[in-house]
């Protein structure tokens, strides 16, 4: 088995805030890990223990076997991506790698190879404290890739982003993952989580909610729902109806029964006579489905409906 992340009984507290509660977890290699939940779920203060940032006031987290601060030159066990802090803003893009290989016993030509693959190389040798946000995010997976290590992790890295930073994270994300690689990304972007992700791990409240595969967890946290395209809407509706399944009508007139499955509205076309032109499963998003988990657990709810 490859590097992992793992989380045992993991506990921190602020004051009389939990911020971290008895949490256990494994994050495995070859595939990219999104870690989900709402805000103050305690995402970040889980990574930081994990990279030995913050203390725990129980429980442990071991990265390959070991807190990460016992191996010899960590930055080659695991890389991280947590709020941009640590860059020194005078500094050069170039300089500040290249101080950071210095203190990890890394060879001074990775800097050149990671500048290049993040598309920095033109920009090295400009102060860091004038980059743009994405720029900022790039020097940050730079530094990250640096001990080229084989366990990463990402604190909302698109945040902030443009469509092509976005898209750019997420190829890296798949990419590192193909190589075999540990990958841990937090979020609070369901639809870009569900493009990138393969497995989630989902907290709320510093416990955990979830770990599963994303279709999985999709599946497990969604009533089934079916599309159907008949040239008689009204008698199919009346059919659903009467067979107890709520029915909504989309915007291309195409009627949706929720908690149906296609086989069943098959079956009652059939038995009806009802003509249809197309009977589809429909599956539910993964923010719909991390809404439904998550529902009555939210510590801070949006304004809105209750
Ligand atoms: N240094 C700190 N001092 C006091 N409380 C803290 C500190 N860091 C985190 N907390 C609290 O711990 C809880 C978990 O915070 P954390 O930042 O880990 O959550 P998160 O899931 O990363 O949230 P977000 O998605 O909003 O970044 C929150 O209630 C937060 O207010």
């Amino acid at each position: 088995m490859g590097p992992v992340i793992e989380v045992r009984e993991l506990t921190k507290r602020y004051g009389d805030t939990v911020a971290v509660d008895g949490l256990s977890f494994t994050v495995r290699p070859g595939r990219v890990t999104g870690f989900l939940g709402p805000n103050g779920a305690g995402k970040t203060t889980t990574m930081r223990m994990v990279l030995g940032l913050d203390r725990p006031a129980a429980g442990r987290a071991l990265v390959d076997g070991r807190p990460y601060r016992e191996h010899a030159r960590p930055l080659c066990r695991a890389g991280a991506l947590l709020d941009g802090r640590g860059l020194h803003p005078g500094r050069s893009a170039y300089a500040h790698l290249l101080w950071l290989a210095r203190s990890n016993g890394i060879a001074r030509s990775r800097v050149g190879e990671v500048l290049a693959l993040t598309g920095l190389s033109g920009v090295a040798r400009r102060r860091a404290g004038g980059f743009s946000l994405g720029m900022t995010q790039r020097l940050g997976i730079a530094a990250a890739l640096l001990g080229d290590p084989p366990v990463l992790l990402f604190d909302e890295p698109v945040n902030g982003l443009d469509p092509d930073g976005v898209r750019w994270i997420r190829t890296l994300m798949k990419d590192l993952a193909a190589e075999g690689r540990t990958v841990l990304v937090s979020s609070h972007m369901m639809a870009e989580t569900a493009l990138t992700a393969d497995h989630l791990v989902v907290i709320a409240r510093g416990r955990l909610l979830a770990d599963a595969p994303v279709p999985e967890f999709i599946r497990a946290n969604s009533r089934p729902r079916t599309v159907i395209r008949t040239p008689e809407p009204g008698r199919m509706r009346a059919a659903l109806a009467a067979a107890g399944f709520e029915v909504t009508e989309g915007p291309d007139g195409a009627l949706e029964a929720h908690g149906a499955e296609p086989a069943a509205v098959g079956e009652l076309a059939a038995a009806r006579g009802l003509v249809v032109h197309e009977v589809g499963a429909r599956q539910a998003s993964l923010e719909e489905a991390f809404m439904r988990l998550t529902a009555d657990l939210t510590e801070y709810r949006g304004g809105g409906a209750r």
